[in-house]
Parts: C-alpha cells; structure tokens; sequence
C-alpha cells in the first residue's frame, strides 16, 4: 500500500496551503493532496496590508502543475470515499486505499441553497456553477437574489442588463459584513440604474483571472474549490437589456416558488417560476440565486469514528486545527474553530481564513509527527481582518467591526464623507474593539494598532476623527 507522512483532503486554499506549509517545514518527508477537482487554488503575489490584513491573487493550478512546483508533493485527482483513523489509510472513489501517519481534511463547503433540487434555483461557488449562472443569464429579463451576504452584494453589484428583485431577511443591505450606516454610505451605488461599465464606479481587476480550459467537470458531482475576489470579472454576466435595476425587498423571505401561471405579479409577462414573498409580494422571474450561506463538507466520507461537529455542521477543531480524532486535522470552510478565542477574533468562512488555517495546521501537523508538545498559535488568529470590495469600494473590516460580542455596550465614532468615504470605529471602555473603513482611508494600520494593544483613547475625544488632524501622528 502507498504510504505518506502527511495526506490533505481538498485543493481548495486551504489544502494547497497545508501542503505548501508542510514541504517547507518537513522538506525530507512525502506529502499527498488527494482532490476531486481537475484545478488547485494557490495564493500568490500576496501584499501585505498590514500585520494581520494582506491582499493577494488566486492562481488556479492544474493538479500536475503544482505537483511539479513542490518535489515532495505528489497530487492525486480522485474523490476521498472513507478514512480509517485507526488503520490510518484513505480510500478513494478511484479504488485506491493510502496509508497515512497524519491527514487533514480540508474539503471546503457548499452552497446552503434555499430550495435544494429546484431547477430555477442556482447557488455560486465554484467555477462550473457561475458558468452555468453565465449562460443562464444571458437570455434573463429579472432574477431574484436571495440573502444579503458577500455572494448577494458582489452580484448586485456586478450583474448588468436586467432586473434584479433583491430579497433580504434584514432592515438593510449586505448585513452579513456592514451596519446600517454602511449599508446608506453604498445606496447611491446600489440604486445607480446606468450601465456599470458607462458610469464611473467600476474599478479595475488587479487579481484573479479564471481560465479552466478542457475541465470537463468533477467526478461524483461535487463541486470545485470555492472561487474568491473578484470571481465575476472574467464572467460575462450580462442580461439582455442596457442598464441595470434593482429592487431590494427588506425583511422578507422566501415562502414558496410556483410555476403555475394563475400567479402573478404586477408585470404582465409571462414567467417561468413565480417567487412568493413573505411580504405579500410575488415576483415572476427567470430564476432564483440562492446566496444564502455555506453548508461545510464534513460528512461527505465515512469515518470508522465519528468526528465530532460543531453547531454548523463544522467539523470541531481545537486551537492546533486537531479535530475530535487523533492524528486527524481539518482547516478551512470545513472545520469550525472551537478553541477559546482572542478577543478580537472570530471565524468567518473566507479566503484569507482558508489560507491563515491551512498554513498553521501545516505546523501543528509536522510538530505532531515530530513529537514536539508546543506550537505557538499564529498570529492571525489574534485580530479577525478582512479586505474586499463591496460596490466598487475598498473594504476593510477589522476586529468586532460590527460591535459582535459586546452586547451593544459600545460607543461609535463616525466619519463619513458621501461617496468618498465611510469611518466607523467601535469603542468600548476608551478602547478600540473594532473598525470599519470604506474607501481609500489610509487607517487600517493605526487602527489595527490600536486595537492589538488596547491604548486607552479617551484623552483624544472625538478627535480620533477629525479631519483636520493627522490622528497617525499621536500614535507613531
Ligand atoms: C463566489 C464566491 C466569492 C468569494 N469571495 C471571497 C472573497 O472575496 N474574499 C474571501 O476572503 N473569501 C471569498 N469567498 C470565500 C472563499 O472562497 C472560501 O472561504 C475559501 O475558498 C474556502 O477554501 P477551502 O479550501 O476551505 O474550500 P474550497 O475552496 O471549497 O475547497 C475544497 C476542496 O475540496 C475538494 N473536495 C471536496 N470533497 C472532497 C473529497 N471527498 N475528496 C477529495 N476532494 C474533495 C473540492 O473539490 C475542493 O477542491 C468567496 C466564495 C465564493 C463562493
Ligand atoms: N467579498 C467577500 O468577502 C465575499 C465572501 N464570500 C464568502 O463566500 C461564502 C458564501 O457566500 P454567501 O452565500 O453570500 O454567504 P454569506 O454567509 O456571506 O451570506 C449568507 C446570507 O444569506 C442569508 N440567509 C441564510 N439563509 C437564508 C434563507 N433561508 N433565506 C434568506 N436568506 C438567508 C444569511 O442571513 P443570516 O446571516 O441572517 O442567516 C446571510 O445574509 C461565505 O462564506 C462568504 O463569506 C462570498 C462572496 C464575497
């Protein structure tokens, strides 16, 4: 039977970073990444933000491109079926059975979708489905948007040439990652009917470009690793008319779709699925995107013991990514984090969290193998950072940006200047817990500063927004 030291489940980031991690820390030992998919996702020219916040692109690697990057890496495009945790071996769909001393699954998630087997009901997550987005919106005249997360205002955003019917559980708009305020700060964007490529609010693509040629598709029906930033800028998501409108539909939900053609809707065309709101409305349009979360992939495999899940569906980790079975870790969308958080740090499903995982499970992985008890946790984990771009801005979000955890027991300082800028600092007790900066602040390593080490601002006042002081200089 083959035999490795280290085998990864997923070539999502998550596993190709763990495999990265490993051949750079254990350089004699061999490593095997068994993915289903035909492509791998790799980080590369990362930029460093800050400490903790960094911007890079996403490279998509044939799995034999990157097999030959790494020498003690080999690379197997098969589907993982079961894990033998007390024999220590993994099986394939492929009928292969691999012998390992430690394995970490990192298989990614998929999409939660509201109406699972419904035709008109499309989730995004990887390059096959936006294809399938692609084509379908080709000949659309309106879609209805369900959920109000990252996938929901990227699509509002970027989808041109019809109408989108947005229907959202909340008071406002991409509540998953803004407040209120933030949410008025992009109206004018959400609302802006011209075409987004006439009008000056589109910015250019600095990172990803997908480019899959001859992938013909994943064995068994499971999905691809999860695209990232700026996933839609080399998709051609047009509809049929110029322009763009959006409607979004606050605190609503979903109550039903029907085909039939008694229901109607204020329009007089005809439709092919009707969506049923729970506000009363109904809506005929071409068909429904479902952007409404992540189910993690952690029963997708038989297990000879079970792995112990989180709330979420999360295969539980501890703070060195251990899952509840020895020698076994998880990193990524799969796993959830069940170790006593910092402060300022939480999980979030993303890109950069994948990547900070997978690196670190790497080095408990090989002080595992090397019998070493200690392992220093990374420094990621001690301030919870995102960067984006929701409607053309720069977003970044930093420690309980929204106030999470502090029971509303904080103060907010606001700057905002209408389509420039949008400062929103959370502060507890004279001290920084969280911020959120839209737009080319400049304030992102002040204020990640200023939240690691908990200076007591109360002297500043409101001055830590004034315009017309150069805050940076009180803290340098
Ligand atoms: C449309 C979209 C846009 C996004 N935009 C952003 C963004 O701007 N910023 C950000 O930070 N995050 C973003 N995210 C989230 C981010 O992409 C994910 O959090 C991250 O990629 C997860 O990485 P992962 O390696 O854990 O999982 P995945 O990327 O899902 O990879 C899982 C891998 O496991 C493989 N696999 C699954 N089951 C098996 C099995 N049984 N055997 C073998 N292989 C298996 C899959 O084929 C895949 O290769 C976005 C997600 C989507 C869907
Ligand atoms: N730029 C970025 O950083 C991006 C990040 N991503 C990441 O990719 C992953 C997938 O994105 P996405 O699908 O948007 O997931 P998100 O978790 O970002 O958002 C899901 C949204 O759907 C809502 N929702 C859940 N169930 C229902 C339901 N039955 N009816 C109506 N609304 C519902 C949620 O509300 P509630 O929370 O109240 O349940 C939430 O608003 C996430 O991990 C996300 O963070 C994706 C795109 C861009």
């Amino acid at each position: 039977m083959e035999s490795y030291s280290f085998v990864i489940v997923g070539g999502g980031i998550a596993g190709v970073s763990c495999a990265e991690g490993l051949a750079l820390l254990c350089p004699e030992k061999q490593i095997l990444l068994i993915t289903a998919s035909p492509v791998v996702k790799a980080v590369s020219n990362i930029i460093h933000l800050t400490k903790t916040l960094c911007e890079f692109d996403v490279k998509e690697l044939k799995t034999e491109q990157f097999a030959d990057s790494l020498p003690t890496v080999s690379v197997i495009q098969d589907t993982v079926t079961s894990i033998n945790t007390k024999e220590h071996t993994v099986c394939t769909v492929g009928g292969k059975c691999i012998k390992y001393e430690k394995i970490c699954i990192c298989t990614g998630g998929s999409p939660k979708l509201i109406m699972e087997d419904n035709p008109f009901v499309l989730g995004i997550r990887d390059t096959e489905s936006v294809k399938e987005f692609e084509t379908r919106i080709k000949g659309a005249r309106r879609i209805v948007v369900v959920g109000n997360g990252g996938i929901a205002t990227e699509l509002v955003h970027e989808v041109q040439g019809l109408q989108i019917i947005w229907a959202i559980k909340d008071k406002h708009v991409s509540a998953t990652f803004v407040d209120p305020g933030a949410a008025e700060f992009f109206q004018t964007r959400l609302l802006r009917a011209e075409d987004k490529e006439t009008s000056q609010v589109s910015s250019p693509v600095k990172r990803l470009k997908y480019t899959v040629h001859g992938f013909s598709g994943m064995k068994d029906g499971l999905g691809g690793a999860a695209l990232g930033p700026d996933w839609h800028a080399t998709f051609d998501i047009h509809g049929i008319h110029p322009g763009r409108m959006v409607t979004v539909e606050y605190e609503t939900e979903v109550q039903n779709v029907s085909h039939r053609a008694d229901s109607t809707d204020s329009s007089d065309e005809s439709w092919p699925i009707h969506v049923h709101l729970t506000n009363g409305k109904i809506y005929g349009c071409d068909f429904i995107v479902s952007a409404t979360g992540v189910t993690p992939n952690s029963s997708i495999f038989a297990t000879d013991d079970k792995l112990i899940l989180a709330d979420d569906g999360g295969i539980k980790v501890n703070w060195k990514m251990e899952t509840s079975i020895p020698d076994t870790f998880a990193a990524g969308d799969v796993c959830t984090a069940s170790w006593e958080r910092a402060p300022h740090w939480f999980q979030m499903r993303l890109w950069t969290q994948a990547r900070q995982m997978g690196m670190y499970a790497a080095k408990s992985m090989a002080a595992s193998l090397a019998g070493e008890e200690e392992v220093l946790q990374d420094f990621s984990f001690e301030l919870f950072s995102h960067v984006t771009r929701f409607f053309g801005y720069k977003v970044v979000l930093l420690g309980l940006y929204n106030g999470q955890t502090l029971d509303g027991q904080y103060e907010v300082l606001l700057r905002v200047t209408k389509d420039m800028e949008y400062i929103k600092l959370v502060i507890k007790d004279g001290k920084m817990q969280g911020a959120v900066l839209i737009g080319e602040t400049d304030l992102e390593e002040m204020c990640e500063n200023l939240i690691l080490n908990q200076l007591d601002l109360s002297v500043y006042g409101e001055d830590l927004l004034n315009p017309d002081i150069d805050i940076e200089d009180y803290f340098d």
